[in-house]
């Protein structure tokens, strides 16, 4: 989608109505992804929903050698790693910028040849995204790792060691990279002060399943026995819980409701309880979760987004749109991203009240508080929204505009929507499907 065809206009003022449906994480399915590269047998990879992301990692895949193909049913992929060995990396620059999975490609590739290159990273600018415990922790298990203008280049001079790390923040990504890369060193990895996210876990089967030993204690430690060899999966990704939050809270928003089918409850949660103190109602089933507007007013309430199992930062964009309609004074104390409020700009010139601060609102002080980052709010509401022209900063600040878009009266004009296909399967088709008024511009 390119120039025009990058513009939604939607008219707002009508409640999402109806049912969609979820499938697999964006969190976890481009990592089980790369997770078949450590393997000497092909995978097969169930759920896998059609997003952008998804596409990325397929290309650097095909790209390393690995064969991709749809499987039987539909949202199945096979991935044969069998000839790895032998591809032709040279077009890789071309990925650079595209999404932040190729820096988990290090350790699989230097188990696999001995060397990688990963070319820059992309991914929401939500904050400086560093990734300095990557490298630290590629360092440890043995990696010899130079900084060129491209990107950077690895080398294993011999086997990746198994070692004792402490990350000093429980970092997903970072947890990950130890995880695709303890599994074939050599020895025992300990990993203390790791994330424990539902898609860690879901990856930790994938890996178990492959054949490696992992195991997990209460006091988020990791510890990996290294193998000499890993076999394949085959696998059903754990649901989107951040998709599926996202369209709960344009239910709310739009004083609508919505069925989403494959939201699962367990790793929802601290979302749904979240959602109730605010005034939203959520029924629970086998197939999935529907969530409505029950009327009357919303309540304001104090929100801290934290590592799991707190309330996932992914989860704050669009729930803060729903925010703007509850009455009172609602906090929002940001702790993962130092920079994901930015986005309520725009919601302030559609009518919201939101002011940010730098320090800490929250129960505890977080990594941000001294350090002069806009990462509180203060939202008042409810305030009525109005149509405005919005350029989409990131994924789920995007999503947040279209929730915007949605509860206000009159039109907006949403700009670079293709981004939100990074993550949202379909939503042009799922829109509509509820009743959302949208069309691309003539
Ligand atoms: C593709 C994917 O799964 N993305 C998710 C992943 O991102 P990602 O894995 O990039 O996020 P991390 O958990 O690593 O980042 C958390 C915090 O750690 C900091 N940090 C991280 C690595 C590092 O080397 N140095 C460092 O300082 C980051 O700047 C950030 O402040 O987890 C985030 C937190 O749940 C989610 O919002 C993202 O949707
Ligand atoms: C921050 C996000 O993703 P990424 O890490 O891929 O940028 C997100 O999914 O909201």
């Amino acid at each position: 989608m390119t120039g025009t065809d990058d513009v939604l206009l939607v008219h707002g003022g009508t409640p999402l109505e109806g049912e969609i449906r979820v499938r697999g994480a964006k969190n976890l399915v481009p990592k089980a992804m790369v997770a078949a590269l450590l393997g000497s047998e092909p995978s097969r990879l169930r759920n896998v929903p059609e997003i952008r992301d998804v596409r990325v990692v397929r290309g650097l895949l095909e790209l390393h050698g690995v064969t991709v193909s749809k499987g039987e049913e539909s949202g199945e992929l096979v991935l044969d790693p069998s000839h790895v060995e032998s591809a032709n990396v040279a077009d890789i620059d071309a990925h650079a910028g595209s999404s932040r999975i190729p820096i988990l490609f290090c350790g699989p590739l230097l188990h696999r040849l001995g060397h990688a290159f990963i070319p820059g990273l992309g991914g929401c600018d939500i904050g400086g995204r560093p990734v300095n415990f990557h490298f630290d922790v590629l360092r440890e298990f043995g990696a010899v790792i130079e900084k060129r203008a491209d990107g950077q280049y690895l080398e294993a001079p011999q086997r990746l060691r198994g070692c004792k790390i402490k990350l000093p923040y429980p970092s997903v990504g970072s947890t990950e990279q130890v995880l695709l890369t303890a599994v074939l060193a050599e020895g025992v990895t300990e990993l203390s002060n790791a994330a424990v996210e539902p898609e860690i876990e879901d990856l930790i089967c994938v890996l178990q399943k492959m054949g490696a030993i992992i195991s997990m204690d209460t006091d988020r430690t990791i510890r990996i026995t290294g193998v000499d060899k890993l076999g394949g999966y085959n696998h059903r990704a754990l649901p989107d819980r951040l998709e599926a939050a996202s369209w709960a809270s344009a239910a709310l928003a739009t004083e609508g409701s919505v069925y989403v089918r494959g939201a699962s409850q367990r790793e929802m949660m601290t979302f749904l309880n979240t959602y109730r103190k605010v005034g939203g109602e959520f029924e629970v089933d086998d197939d999935g979760i529907r969530f409505w507007h029950p009327g009357g007013a919303l309540k304001a309430i104090a929100l801290e987004t934290d590592v799991h199992p707190g309330f996932q930062t992914d989860w704050q964009q669009p729930l803060v749109v729903a925010l703007t309609q509850a009455s009172g004074l609602s906090i929002v104390h940001e702790t993962v991203y130092e920079s994901r409020l930015g986005f309520t700009s725009a919601l302030n010139q559609m009518g919201a009240h939101i002011q940010l601060y730098r320090e800490c609102l929250g129960g505890m002080p977080c990594r941000f508080g001294q350090r002069n980052f806009l990462h509180s709010a203060v939202v008042s509401g409810p305030t009525k929204l109005q149509g405005a022209d919005l350029v989409i900063p990131d994924l789920r600040g995007g999503f947040s505009y279209l929730i915007a878009a949605l509860a206000a009266q009159g039109t907006s004009r949403v700009h670079g929507i293709d981004l939100i296909n990074r993550g949202y399967e379909n939503f042009m088709e799922k829109l509509p499907a509820l009743g959302a008024r949208v069309e691309l511009p003539a």
